[in-house]
């Protein structure tokens, strides 16, 4: 993946409201995109027959970008929990998400051995979940190739344990559900 702009490129990704966004925001990926219910399940659902799959690119305590940081209220340089990963259906990438979690209430003995189940499979299952706006973007995800329409973000919370998700939609998910482009 020599051909991917250094991580630190997005640094300053520009995050809007998802209300912000609406103009530019056909109402099919608005569905998507605004949707709040756990998104391996619509992914799943939406992809039958075809299997979904998590795919795990990157998992390890690393530094989150400056635009995490913020979103997160860490101070910048302060580690974190990073994930990375491609939800497949089939052969396909539909979606690129990057996770982030302060390491101060990390239940890290249950997220260390996640592999490739789903982030969002244990999430939903946690009693008290909350879950923070919505900001969308569209930059690039930064630590994957494939491009596509928008991005998006939001902070879970559970207690002291908070995770920011962010989950780019790909052009291949546009392609296989005859999405329109933006
Ligand atoms: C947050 C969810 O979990 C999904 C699974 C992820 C993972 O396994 O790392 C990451 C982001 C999500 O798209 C969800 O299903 O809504």
């Amino acid at each position: 993946m020599s051909d991917l702009p250094p991580a630190d490129t997005c640094a300053l990704a520009h995050w809007i409201p998802l209300a912000a966004s609406r103009p530019a925001m056909s109402p099919a990926w608005h569905r998507w995109v605004g949707s709040r219910d756990s998104l391996t399940l619509r992914l799943t659902e939406a992809g039958a027959p075809r299997p979904f799959r998590v795919r795990l690119l990157d998992q390890r305590l690393g530094t989150p970008r400056r635009d995490e940081a913020r979103a997160l209220g860490i101070a910048p340089g302060q580690r974190a929990w990073l994930r990375e990963v491609a939800l497949c259906l089939g052969e396909h990438p539909w979606v690129v998400a990057r996770s982030v979690a302060p390491l101060s209430g990390l239940p890290e003995h249950e997220l260390a051995h996640l592999g490739e189940r789903s982030l969002g499979s244990w999430l939903f299952r946690q009693p008290g979940l909350e879950r923070g706006e919505i900001e969308v973007t569209s930059a690039p995800a930064g630590f994957h190739a494939a491009t596509g329409p928008w991005g998006r973000r939001s902070v879970f919370r559970r207690g002291d344990f908070r995770v920011l998700v962010q989950e780019w939609f790909l052009d291949a998910m546009a392609d296989d559900l005859g999405l329109p482009s933006r």
